[in-house]
This record gives structure tokens, C-alpha cells and sequence, in this order.
């Protein structure tokens, strides 16, 4: 499939960005990065220490960075997973909406997302408080704007992640494959 664009995962933390990316770069025979660790590598820290030493600006303004840095990749075509507030930022939504990028929103729910980032403790904003409330909350913020840059919308509850990344391949087939016939029928009007 050499007609795919980069491909942008996008969605809250748990919906399986990381874990799908890889499995779709993998498909596609592509270089897979995750813009949390390309964060991690820059900063020579993990996100915890970034979150802790630098507070969420800092982070989000290092996450703006790498964002530009991966859209600008000169490489083959790639795919990128992103941090589930990549959205969060007007210019971040403006440089994905932008972009050549074929970006697909992995969609899960509030119990998919508890359930999945409840075995690892590398995610700040999870760390204090009650994470169902936090998930809840940051849910009602950021689907509609997981919704506004999305190209593509794949759900991922009560599937295996291998099944969920046949998905998200079949759903960006089919959406270029009526973008081609939306510019055909253009073309030949
Ligand atoms: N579709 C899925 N079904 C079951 N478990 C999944 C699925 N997708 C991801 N996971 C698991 O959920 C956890 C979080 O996944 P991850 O890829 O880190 O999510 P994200 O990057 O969106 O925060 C990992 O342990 C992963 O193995
Ligand atoms: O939702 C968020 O604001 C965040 C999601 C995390 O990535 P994942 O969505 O891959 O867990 C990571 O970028 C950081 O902890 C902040
Ligand atoms: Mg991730």
C-alpha cells in the first residue's frame, strides 16, 4: 500500500495508540515512532520527570515541538502515535488538520480506558486523584476534539489489538479509496 500517507493515531490514553501503531507500522512496512518517547529522547527524561521538573505546560509545549518535528519527517511515510492530549492545543489541531496526514481516531470507552491504564504508572495526570473521574473528564473535553481532526474513526472496546489494527487497515483503505473517488468524480465533471 504505497498510496497511504502518514498515518496519525490520535485518542485518549488506554485506547491502544501505542500498542496499534506498532502493529499497523508493522503491516505497512513503515518506521513506527510514538511521539512520547521522540519526547523522551529530546529531553534525555522521561515524562514523568518532564510532568514533575517542568509541569504539564512544559510538557505540552515539548509535545507542540515534536509534533512539528515528525510532520516535517523527510523519511518514507510513517506512523505516529500521539499522546491522548495532543489535542489540547488550537495549534496542534491546526498543524494535524493541516497536514497530509491520514489521521484516525482510536475510540474507547471511559471502563476500556480505566481498565487498560490501570496496570502501568507512567501517566501523570493518572497519578493523583480518582483516575475514572479524570478519565471521565478529560473524555468530555477531548472527544469532540479527537472528532474535529479525525479522518477516520475506529473503535477499539472488547477487541484484541491485533483485530483492532485489521480495523483501523480496512477503515483507511476505505476512506481513500472514496477520496479517490470524490476527486475522480471532480476531475471528470
Ligand atoms: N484493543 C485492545 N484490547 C486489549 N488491550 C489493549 C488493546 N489496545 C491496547 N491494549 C493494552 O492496553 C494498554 C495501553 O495501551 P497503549 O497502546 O499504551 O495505549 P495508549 O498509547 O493509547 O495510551 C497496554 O497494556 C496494551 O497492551
Ligand atoms: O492524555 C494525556 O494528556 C497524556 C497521555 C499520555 O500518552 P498516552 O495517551 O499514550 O497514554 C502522555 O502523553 C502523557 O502522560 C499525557
Ligand atoms: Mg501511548
Amino acid at each position: 500500500m504505497t498510496n497511504v500517507p502518514n498515518i496519525i493515531l490520535v485518542g485518549p490514553m488506554g485506547a491502544g495508540k501505542t500498542t496499534i501503531g506498532r502493529l499497523l507500522s508493522q503491516s505497512l512496512a513503515r518506521e513506527f515512532y510514538d511521539s512520547d518517547k521522540v519526547i523522551e529522547e529530546n529531553a534525555g527524561a522521561d515524562i514523568p520527570w518532564i510532568f514533575d521538573k517542568e509541569g504539564e505546560e512544559g510538557f505540552r509545549k515539548r509535545e507542540t515541538c515534536t509534533l512539528v518535528q515528525m510532520l516535517n519527517h523527510q523519511d518514507d511515510r510513517i506512523v505516529l502515535a500521539t499522546g491522548g492530549g495532543i489535542v489540547t492545543r488550537d495549534e496542534n489541531r491546526k498543524l494535524l488538520c493541516d497536514s497530509n496526514a491520514l489521521v484516525v481516531y482510536l475510540y474507547a470507552s471511559v471502563a476500556q480506558q480505566l481498565h487498560r491504564t490501570s496496570k502501568s504508572n507512567h501517566r501523570p495526570l493518572l497519578q493523583n486523584g480518582n483516575p475514572k473521574a479524570t478519565l471521565k473528564k478529560l473524555f468530555q473535553v477531548r472527544d469532540p476534539l479527537y472528532r474535529e481532526v479525525a479522518n477516520v474513526i475506529v473503535e477499539t472496546d472488547s477487541r484484541h489489538p491485533k483485530s483492532v489494527a485489521n480495523k483501523a487497515l480496512d477503515a483507511i483503505k476505505r476512506h481513500l479509496k472514496t477520496e479517490k473517488t470524490l476527486f475522480n468524480a471532480n476531475v471528470n465533471r
